[in-house]
């Protein structure tokens, strides 16, 4: 029961959960283990004290103390020990298990999460509130839950001694504890807006870094500088002032405890002075008093620090929880056509992106999709591999709705090259080998060839094996594109979607590329997308969208004699293909 509630509470797995159950056991049994010298101080000051008030006089053995001495020594070793395996390893062990576990959420999450979610957001929960945690299960929630339960056998053994004497002891503990909890609400808030402070400070420092160049070439690094220094001056004052909310409570709950020594010298005296009471008990109260609160005052920094994390605990949960998308990952297809029926799309509920899409890209055929900028035609190719899924309407492929299939699945039929090519910071050979996991150098080398790579990776330093930077830095923006295209050739899907996939490229680079691609896309279903009307000469069909509707759609000699946007487009391009400058 208590494993589940932590299971719950902190958002722990069974083995993480049963194992800080017995980090706290012996965080207490330590705690307790700490204790045993004041047994023997206790022993002491009674054979010291006894004479002088006429009591017998007891034999010093100073063997036995030292076999008592080491006794106590290795018990307290023993249960650190334990305390530190099952507290320090196992959090570990958890930690990395939880950065595992969000790693798969995220990836089993659907792609549209990404475009909505802020990455360095992402990146922050996965990275620092794990370590954050890591702190917590570590040393706070052992240390705070073990203080509490050895603190409770002490309790009873002290009100066995004396009980008058243990409530002026021990009152001021609960105490001390609620005023901590009271400033709950203070303490979140304050761990609240530091988050919220640090995120904003690690988008900034991230925009500033990827575009640096642009910052640089209009003169903008000494504005933009000056926004980040108010940012981490903002963090520093947040900092500060949620550091003073938690330790004004952690401050005055330890004032209270000296209240509690207080207590026991005034109520210990008055019994003393009705023979109630000998000195040595009251001696041995006051000795005690220095052990109980020592991890009662630890116990209330690590509540104020168990209080803050609850925010991590909460953003954590939160991508956990995050509904992972279904579908069916065996599923028959007719063929490869898609079909877009009455798809109607927006992004955040504002603005309709898409309505009324209705067309088919069949397999066998290159459908291109054109129209003016912020027309529609990247979403509809988004659509195509259900990155999204439609508001109302379906996209339909062999006969199946996307959105009753698995999106991993589903993707294994695609091979697509965005606008915006990612590369990885590995050899040229493992980036385009993305295309497909398992194969041989010989495979990626004619990839790369049938894509035009294979000439300037000859010129490469390592050829293949060489490591092309992050994002592919060491490359321009033409050769990127080549071997994203050569990825997607090594794929060979059944159905090719191409965002602007050769604008980077020259006219004779272009061609050369079409020429390995119409050989790739024999057979097969072909999404274009592209601005240049030589790019889609060849398509089967053209869809013409403008402000999210499709205006025109046929083969490019219909819409040449419809004499409407499609027309248009093609003339000013001729136009400004005949310009000088
Ligand atoms: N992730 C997004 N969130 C919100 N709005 C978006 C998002 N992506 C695109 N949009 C909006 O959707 C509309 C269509 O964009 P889309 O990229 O599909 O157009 P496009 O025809 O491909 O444009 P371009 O030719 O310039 O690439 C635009 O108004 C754009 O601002």
């Amino acid at each position: 029961m208590i494993s589940e509630y932590f299971m719950e509470r902190f958002g722990l797995t069974k083995d993480g959960a049963d194992n800080l159950i017995k980090g706290i056991l012996y965080t207490a049994l330590q705690n307790i283990s700490f204790m045993l010298p004041v047994g023997l101080y206790a022993l002491l000051i009674y054979m010291w004290i006894s004479p002088l008030m006429g009591g017998e006089i007891i034999d010093s053995n100073l063997g036995m103390f030292i076999v008592a001495i080491l006794i106590i020594l290795g018990i307290i070793f023993a249960f650190s020990w334990k305390q530190y395996h099952f507290v320090f390893n196992t959090t570990y062990v958890e930690s990395e298990n939880r950065r595992i576990n969000l790693g798969e959420n995220l990836r089993k999450l659907p792609l549209s999460f990404f475009e909505r979610r802020d990455l360095a957001d992402l990146t922050a929960t996965i990275m620092n509130d794990c370590t954050d945690l890591e702190h917590v299960f570590s040393h706070a929630i052992p240390q705070l839950l073990g203080s509490i339960l050895s603190l409770i056998l002490v309790a009873i053994g002290m009100f066995a001694f004396d009980w008058r004497l243990a409530i002026a002891l021990l009152w001021v503990v609960p105490v001390a504890f609620i005023i901590l909890y009271v400033s709950k609400k203070m303490i979140y808030k304050g761990s609240e807006i530091v988050t919220a402070d640090l995120l904003e400070c690690g988008d900034s420092m991230q925009e500033c870094i990827e575009s640096i160049r642009d910052l640089k070439s209009y003169n903008y690094q000494n504005e933009y500088l000056s926004k980040l220094t108010g940012i981490t001056s903002k963090i520093e004052r947040s900092r500060i002032k949620s550091e003073l909310m938690a330790s004004a409570g952690v401050i005055t709950g330890r004032v209270v405890l000296n209240l509690g020594i207080v207590s026991v010298i005034l109520l210990g005296s008055y019994l003393i002075m009705n023979g109630q009471v000998s000195i040595y008990t009251l001696l041995i109260f006051l000795i005690a008093s220095a052990t109980v609160y020592a991890p009662v005052e630890n116990g209330l920094t690590f509540l104020a620090e168990i209080l803050m994390m609850d925010i991590k605990i909460e953003r954590t949960k939160e991508i956990e929880e995050l509904v992972i998308e279904g579908g069916l990952k065996e599923y028959s297809l007719d063929n490869y056509d898609i079909e877009f029926k009455d798809v109607n799309f927006n992004y955040d509920d504002l603005k309709d992106v898409l309505s009324n899409i209705n067309f088919t890209a069949k397999q066998g055929e290159v459908t291109a999709l054109v129209g003016p900028s912020g027309g529609g035609k990247s979403t509809v190719s988004k659509l195509a591999a259900r990155f999204w899924d439609p508001v109302s309407g379906k996209v339909i492929l062999g006969g199946q709705d996307l959105s009753d299939l698995d999106s991993e699945k589903l993707l294994e039929n695609f091979s697509i090259v965005f606008q915006n090519v990612i590369l990885f910071n590995e050899s040229i050979m493992e980036n385009i080998r993305v295309g497909k996991k398992d194969a041989t150098d010989e495979e990626v080398m004619e990839a790369a060839r049938l894509a035009e790579c294979d000439e300037f990776v000859q010129k490469l330093p390592e050829g293949y094996d060489t490591v092309i930077g992050e994002n592919g830095e060491l490359l321009s923006g033409g050769q990127r594109q080549r071997i994203s295209i050569a990825r997607a050739l090594l794929k060979d899907a059944n159905v090719i979607l191409l965002d602007e996939a050769t604008s980077f490229l020259d006219v004779e680079n272009e061609s050369k590329i079409q020429k390995a691609l119409s050989a790739l896309i024999k057979n097969k279903t072909v999404i274009i997308i592209a601005h240049r009307m030589r790019t889609i000469a060849n398509a089967d069909k053209i869809v013409v969208l403008d402000d999210g509707r499709i205006v025109e759609q046929g083969s490019p000699d219909e819409l040449i004699a419809q004499d409407g946007l499609f027309k248009k487009m093609v003339d000013l391009q001729n136009l400004s293909g005949a310009w000088e400058i």
